[in-house]
């Protein structure tokens, strides 16, 4: 079966020029690759690396070596640790999804707006993005008096719903998520667990990065562990 994403020898370090060009590792000897509709679970202790690992594939951090093979609909077969940072806006617009406990949008526009927004950067008319936005607020349980609010003061399971819609409204190939149980009860959990099921079916590959074992163990495919910076090996 193609893969969606092939990651090869992956490694980020960062460098502390206040101490002197310090080095330190972020991430190395990263490899693994997720099929159409696959969702890859990735677990570790504090500080090895995971998240490191994850904003390499969303191009937040610039990998220091290794290939992120992506295949893309728009571009073809792509290596996301070299492109543009042109092709990586597009693809983040239109194609790879990242959802965390923190929201990241601009003040002043609301809940509604922000999920109708992610359609009308791919191109969709206003008027259908905010008919889709509403449909989507309201399968994520949100309630409609929190349409027209602003979101940075919604608490931490609505702000992951939120975002969850609002990378989801897009159908992306990718969606990585960090943490995507942080600050959630056990209904809002099954919530997700169900909104992510959908999405599998619906063919969307997925990668995230857990604390939350029972969880993970409950939704993913594959199981790796980070442990010093290094992915180890497949355990479910
Ligand atoms: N921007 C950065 N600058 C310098 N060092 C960083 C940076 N980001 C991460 N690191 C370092 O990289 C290492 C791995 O951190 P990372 O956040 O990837 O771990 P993690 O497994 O996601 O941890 P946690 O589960 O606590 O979120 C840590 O030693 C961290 O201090």
């Amino acid at each position: 079966m193609s893969k969606v994403l092939e990651v090869t020898d992956l490694q980020k370090s960062f460098t502390l020029h206040e101490f002197n060009g310090k080095r330190i590792l972020g991430c190395e000897s990263v490899s693994f690759s997720v099929h159409p509709g696959e969702f890859v679970g990735i677990t570790g202790k504090s500080g090895s690396g995971k998240s490191t690992m994850l904003k390499c594939l969303y191009r937040t951090y610039l990998p220091t070596s290794g290939e992120i093979w992506f295949a893309s609909e728009l571009f073809g077969r792509i290596n996301l640790a070299s492109t543009t940072e042109r092709q990586i806006s597009t693809i983040r617009r239109r194609e790879i999804g990242y959802v965390s406990q923190f929201l990241n949008v601009l003040p002043r526009v609301t809940a509604q707006d922000v999920v109708a927004n992610s359609l009308v950067e791919t191109g969709i008319d206003e008027e259908t993005s905010h008919q889709r936005a509403a449909s989507i607020l309201s399968h994520f349980q949100i309630s409609k008096n929190l349409w027209d609010a602003y979101p940075q003061n919604f608490s931490g399971g609505e702000k992951l719903r939120l975002n969850l819609a609002k990378e989801m409204v897009k159908q992306p190939r990718l969606l990585l998520l960090d943490e995507p149980t942080a600050s959630l009860d056990n209904a809002s959990k099954e919530l997700v667990k169900e909104i992510l099921n959908e999405l599998k079916q619906s063919g969307t590959s997925m990668v995230g990065i857990f604390h939350d074992l029972d969880f993970m163990e409950q939704t993913v495919d594959t199981h790796y562990k980070m442990n010093q910076g290094v992915l180890g090996g497949v355990t479910v």
